[in-house]
């Protein structure tokens, strides 16, 4: 069976040769194999570079000191440490949160947990172009809101948070300033100082880095004081014990300075690909666009096809490996909670399928997806 075409780079992308190659570097004998806290020989030294040095790659990334940045195992992670750390240590300053509706379920079900702990939670809902606007926002504050948790790109649609405009209402309300910015490292231009953001999750495998590493951006100027959720050894400056997967670190590290290198390049490629598909679905009646294509990132087109059942279309494109936000649970299929939260009707929403690209994107893998889809509408609705 030849493998179906990769287009759920949204997902996880796949790691970058140049990531790979050097990471296997990090774990055998002859390599850097050392636990990075052994301080008392030379392999320990070795290893405790290899972190430091992806530490600064990650931090140049996002114009971040590396004094700043604290290794988790993804961004599920750093969600949890972000929204539940800071709750935690300033729960004498104030109880309220404000989130949105289209958040990742790192960031939705850890809020829902907080409230069940006695915090209070303003679920904001974006409008239909996926993005929630500095007024919203404004109106949601309250004196006692200490934390703000908005992602920098929604990975259903692609839509791009006004971050620098959205930090000035949350600074100005005395709040502190959470991202995901899962989807966003590699994609837009990233500077914790000049958008005001105070604490940022990253994750390495939506970069063409490894799975099950990610950090958390932890700003020092005003402090930032965190609880920790995982007790051990203090590693991380007592943020998040455990002993530090150097192979995974320093991927992460190479991942994100290739972000860096190429982002230019990889969004002028998101683009041609992103017209091409279209160009290649302009022939076909009742396809809409769900995303909101001027304020998102190309490398995401959420689509939804009118009559067409979206099981049976997910089943027609199997030569094509996408995704859909539906939830399947025993006794019927959900649609995505991002797509109702813009206003999608749960027809439309069923039938909406998510279409992401990357750097190994070719022309050819673009055609083909068009192609499958033209005859699978065309024979569903016959
Ligand atoms: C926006 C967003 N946040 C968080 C995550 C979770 O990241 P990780 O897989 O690194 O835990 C994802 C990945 O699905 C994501 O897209």
């Amino acid at each position: 069976m030849t493998s179906p075409v990769y287009l759920d780079y949204a997902a996880t992308t796949p790691v970058d040769p140049r990531v790979a190659e050097l990471m296997a570097r990090h774990l055998t004998l002859d390599g850097v194999y050392a636990n990075p806290a052994s301080r008392s020989h030379m392999p320990g030294w070795l290893a405790e570079q290899a972190v430091e040095s992806a530490r600064r790659q990650v931090a140049d990334l996002i114009a971040a000191d590396p004094r700043e940045i604290v290794w988790t195992s993804g961004a599920t992670e750093a969600d949890n440490l972000a929204l539940t750390g800071f709750m935690r240590a300033n729960r004498a300053r104030g109880r309220h949160l404000v989130t949105s509706r289209i958040e990742h379920k790192a960031v939705v079900d850890t809020a829902t947990a907080l409230e069940a702990e006695g915090f209070d939670v303003t679920w904001l809902t974006p409008g239909a172009d996926g993005r929630v606007t500095p007024t919203q926002l404004n109106d949601a504050m309250r004196e006692d809101t200490v934390l703000v948790s908005l992602m920098a790109v929604n990975n259903e649609l692609g839509s791009i948070h006004d971050l620098a405009a959205l930090a000035e209402v949350i600074h100005a309300g005395g709040a502190v300033l959470h991202v995901d910015a899962a989807q966003a490292t590699g994609k837009i231009a990233l500077d914790v100082n000049a958008m005001g953001i105070d604490l940022m999750s990253m994750s390495a495998h939506k970069t063409y880095g490894p799975k099950g590493v990610g950090a958390l951006y932890v700003r020092r100027s005003p402090d930032i004081r965190l609880e920790a959720l995982i007790h051990g050894g203090g590693h991380e400056r007592g943020m998040r014990s455990g002993t530090l997967p150097t192979h995974q670190i320093a991927g992460m590290g190479a991942a994100f300075a290739l972000a860096g290198d190429e982002r230019e390049a990889d969004h002028a490629h998101g683009l041609a690909m992103r017209q091409r598909f279209l160009d290649g679905l302009e022939a076909c009646a009742g396809v809409h666009c769900n995303t909101a294509l001027d304020v998102s990132v190309p490398t995401i087109v959420n689509l939804a096809f009118d009559d067409v059942d979206g099981e049976s279309l997910l089943m027609a494109l199997r030569a094509l490996a996408v995704s859909t936000g539906s939830a399947c649970n025993s006794a019927s299929v959900e649609p995505s909670y991002v797509l109702k939260a813009i206003g999608i009707d749960r027809i439309r929403a069923l039938a909406s399928i998510r279409f992401s690209f990357g750097r190994f994107t070719t022309e050819a893998d673009i055609d083909t997806a068009s192609a499958e889809l033209r005859h699978a509408l065309g024979a569903l609705r016959q």
